[in-house]
């Protein structure tokens, strides 16, 4: 049966707009995460909503991280990083982790572990996957970094945090039903 699709020359597909892609990513919610390195290149963490499971045979995730991001030479030489999945109570600290804020000040704002590759685990996060960058795709803007996870540290008490319509939720646990 012949594709609709690839027989259409691809100068005539209309093709979708910037905005109007971003518009319509603001209806994926998504957790968001600090992802931190440490190491030969120094210290930098930066959030990120791009992070999903790829399989768990070896456990993978994968990490979206702009080139132009002040971050990026950091994680491109350390090759380690740390996916920390935040709880409902680390908004504000989304947002200095979100861009602009010099590193020193991102990292004084809350208490931070180092994982078995170095990186810092943020102290409370819901979870923090401790990686080293098994493989790298470069997509347009992003490198997508494919990370083989070596450790893992949880905490199973705290409610989630949820990126939706441009804003964060809070995503509330439910706590065992009393007998
Ligand atoms: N994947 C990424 O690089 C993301 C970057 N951001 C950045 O955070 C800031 C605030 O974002 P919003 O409040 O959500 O408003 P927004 O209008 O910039 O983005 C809406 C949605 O589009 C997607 N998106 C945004 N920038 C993107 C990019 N450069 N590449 C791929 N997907 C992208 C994300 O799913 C985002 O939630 C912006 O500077 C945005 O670029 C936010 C989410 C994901
Ligand atoms: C909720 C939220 C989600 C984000 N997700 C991503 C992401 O998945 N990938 C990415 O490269 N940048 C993402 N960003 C933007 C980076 O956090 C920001 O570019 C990074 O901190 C570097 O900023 P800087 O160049 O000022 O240091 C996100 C920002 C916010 C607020």
């Amino acid at each position: 049966m012949s594709n609709p699709i690839k027989d259409v020359p691809l100068a005539e597909l209309a093709g979708v707009e910037k905005q109007a892609f971003r518009d319509a990513m603001a209806h994926l919610g998504s957790a968001v995460n600090i992802i931190t390195t440490d190491g030969e290149a120094g210290r930098a963490g930066f959030t990120a909503s791009a992070v999903c499971s790829v399989t768990d045979t070896p456990p993978t995730l994968l990490v979206c991280l702009n080139r132009s991001a002040s971050v990026y030479p950091v994680f491109q030489q350390n090759q380690v990083l740390c996916v920390n999945t935040l709880a409902d109570s680390h908004e504000a600290l989304s947002n200095l982790f979100g861009g602009k804020t010099p590193m020193a000040q991102r990292f004084a704002a809350a208490q931070w572990v180092p994982m078995a590759s170095g990186s810092p685990a943020l102290t409370g996060a819901l979870t923090s996957f401790d990686c080293r960058v098994s493989q790298v795709t470069q997509v347009g803007t992003h490198d997508v970094l494919f990370c083989e996870v070596i450790d893992i540290l949880s905490n199973d008490s705290s409610h989630g945090l949820v990126y939706f319509d441009r804003r964060y939720h809070s995503l509330i646990r439910q706590l065992p039903q009393a007998r």
